[in-house]
C-alpha cells in the first residue's frame, strides 16, 4: 500500500521532464497555490504590523513573494536603479503581460508604493485580502465616472501620505509583441498629483512563457526603469502629450529590447539546429540584426593568456550585437583563449573569418581550451591578433546555458 505513495512522486519529475505542457499547468498551479499559501501568512503579519490596511505591509509582501522566482527558475536583470531614487510620490507605470509581472513588480518595489487594480482582484481569496490589506486601489474598469473619482481621491492620498503608486497603463494584461495603447487615468493622476512619472519596461515574456502554447520554461526578464518624466506645471491639456510621450519612450524600450531577444533567440536556436552554427553567430550580414552602436575601441590585449579562465575583455564588431544594450554587459561570455583551429586564417592585422576557417571539430577543442563545458560556443569575434609566438589569440564568446 505504501509504494502507492512513490507514483505520483516518481511520476511529477517523469510528466516534468517529458511533457511541456505538464509544465506549464504545473508551474501556474503552484504558482497560484503557493501566492494564496504566503497571503495566508502574510495576512497575520500584517494585521500585527499595521492593525489593517497600510501600505506599508507592502514591505512584508514584498519580502514573502521575493523567493518565488526561484521556483519558477525566473531571473530578473534589472537596469536604471538610480531613476528610483526620487525622494516623495510618483507614479510608475508599467507594461502589463501576466499576472507573473507581480514577481518583477516586488523586485524594484520602492518604500510606500502600493499599485491601482481592477475591482475583481479583491475577491480572490487571501490574494485580495493581503491585497486590500496592502493599501490597493480597487476601480472599476466598467465604470469610467467611478474610476476617475477613485483615481482622483487616490491623488490627493498620495500627497497627504506620501504614497507612490504604480499603475498598468494598458489597462489589461497583454502578450502580444507590442503594448496596447495607453489609458489616460495614469497620467491625470500624475498630473492633479503634480508628481513625476517613473516608467518601467518589463521584457517581453515570449522567451520562456507562451500561454497559448502552453510553455512555460526557465527564463530572465530584464527590467528597464526609465528616467522619470515631470509634470510639474502641466495641466489637463497636457494629459494626451504626456501619455502619447510615455507610449513612445516605452514602447521604444520593448521593441529594443525585443530585437535583442530574437538575436539572442535565433543564436541558441541556430545552435540547437546546426552543428556548424555552434561557433558561428550571428549567421547572417551583421547589419540585418545589430544595432547601430558607436565603434568600439579594440582594448588592449591581457598580457598573460591564462586559457582555463574567461577574461573580461569586451567583445567587438560582429559580437557587438551580442552586447546588452541596455546594461552594455555581453549577453556571451567573451573567452580568450588561443586559436587551436589549424585552419585559422588570421594574420596580424586581418580579421579573421571564423566563418571558413572553423570546424565543428575544433568547437570541442576550442572547449576544451577554454574550459568552459557549461557553456555553448556561439560567436567568434571577428577580430584575432597574432602574438609574438605566431600563435593566434581568439576571442570566443560563450553563451552560458
Ligand atoms: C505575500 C503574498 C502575496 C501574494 C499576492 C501578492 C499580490 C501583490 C499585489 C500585486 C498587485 C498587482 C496588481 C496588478 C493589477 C493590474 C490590473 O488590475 S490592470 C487593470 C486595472 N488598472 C487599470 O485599468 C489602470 C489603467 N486604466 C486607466 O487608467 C483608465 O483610464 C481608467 C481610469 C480605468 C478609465 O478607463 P477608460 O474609460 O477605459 O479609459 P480612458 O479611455 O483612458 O478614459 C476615458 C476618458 O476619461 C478620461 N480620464 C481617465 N482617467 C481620468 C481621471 N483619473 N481623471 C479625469 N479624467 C480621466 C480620459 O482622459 C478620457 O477622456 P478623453 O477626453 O478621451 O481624454
Ligand atoms: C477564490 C479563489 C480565486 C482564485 C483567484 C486566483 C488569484 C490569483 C492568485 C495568485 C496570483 C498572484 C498574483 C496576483 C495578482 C495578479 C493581478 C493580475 O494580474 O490581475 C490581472 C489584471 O491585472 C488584468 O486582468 P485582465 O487581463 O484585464 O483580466
Amino acid at each position: 500500500m505504501d509504494v502507492l505513495w512513490l507514483i505520483p512522486l516518481l511520476l511529477v519529475p517523469l510528466l516534468m521532464w517529458s511533457s511541456g505542457t505538464f509544465v506549464f499547468y504545473f508551474k501556474k498551479c503552484f504558482y497560484v497555490g503557493w501566492m494564496m499559501v504566503l497571503a495566508l501568512l502574510a495576512i497575520p503579519l500584517c494585521m500585527l504590523k499595521s492593525g489593517g490596511r497600510d501600505v506599508e505591509n507592502m514591505r512584508i509582501i514584498r519580502v514573502l513573494v521575493r523567493h518565488v522566482k526561484y521556483f519558477l527558475g525566473l531571473r530578473f536583470d534589472v537596469s536604471g536603479w538610480e531613476h528610483l531614487q526620487t525622494e516623495g510620490p510618483y507614479v510608475i507605470i508599467s507594461n502589463h503581460q501576466s499576472s507573473l509581472d507581480v514577481l518583477g513588480l516586488m523586485e524594484i518595489l520602492p518604500d510606500r508604493c502600493t499599485m491601482i487594480a481592477k475591482k475583481e482582484l479583491v475577491y480572490a481569496g487571501t490574494v485580495g485580502l493581503i491585497c486590500w490589506l496592502g493599501g490597493i486601489v480597487f476601480i472599476n474598469r466598467k465604470k469610467t465616472s467611478d474610476a476617475k473619482s477613485v483615481m482622483a481621491e487616490a491623488a490627493q492620498t498620495m500627497l497627504d501620505q506620501q504614497i507612490r503608486l504604480w499603475v498598468f497603463p494598458e489597462g489589461t494584461r497583454n502578450q502580444k509583441e507590442d503594448l496596447l495603447p495607453f489609458k489616460k487615468g495614469a497620467f491625470h493622476l500624475a498630473v492633479q498629483a503634480q508628481v513625476p512619472i517613473i516608467p518601467v519596461v518589463f521584457s517581453s515574456y515570449r522567451n520562456f512563457y507562451l500561454r497559448k502554447e502552453k510553455r512555460f520554461n526557465s527564463g530572465t526578464v530584464r527590467l528597464r526603469i526609465l528616467p522619470k518624466i515631470e509634470t510639474k506645471g502641466m495641466t489637463s491639456d497636457d494629459i494626451s502629450s504626456l501619455c502619447d510621450k510615455s507610449f513612445d519612450l516605452m514602447q521604444a524600450a520593448f521593441r529594443e529590447r525585443l530585437r535583442l531577444q530574437t538575436h539572442e533567440q535565433r543564436a541558441v536556436e541556430g545552435a540547437e539546429h546546426s552543428p556548424r552554427s555552434r561557433l558561428l553567430f550571428p549567421p547572417t550580414s551583421p547589419s540585418e540584426t545589430c544595432l547601430p552602436r558607436p565603434p568600439v575601441p579594440l582594448p588592449a590585449p591581457p598580457p598573460l593568456l591564462s586559457p582555463r579562465f574567461p577574461i573580461a575583455w569586451p567583445c567587438h564588431e560582429i559580437s557587438s550585437c551580442l552586447v546588452d544594450a541596455w546594461s552594455g554587459r555581453p549577453l556571451a561570455r567573451p573567452v580568450s583563449a588561443v586559436c587551436p583551429d589549424p585552419h585559422c586564417a588570421c594574420s596580424s592585422s586581418s580579421t579573421c573569418t571564423t566563418t571558413s576557417s572553423t570546424s565543428t571539430s575544433s568547437s570541442a577543442a576550442l572547449q576544451a581550451v577554454s574550459g568552459m563545458t557549461d557553456g555553448r560556443i556561439d560567436a567568434c569575434c571577428s577580430s584575432c591578433m597574432t602574438e609574438g609566438s605566431g600563435h593566434h589569440q581568439f576571442l570566443l564568446c560563450f553563451l552560458p546555458f
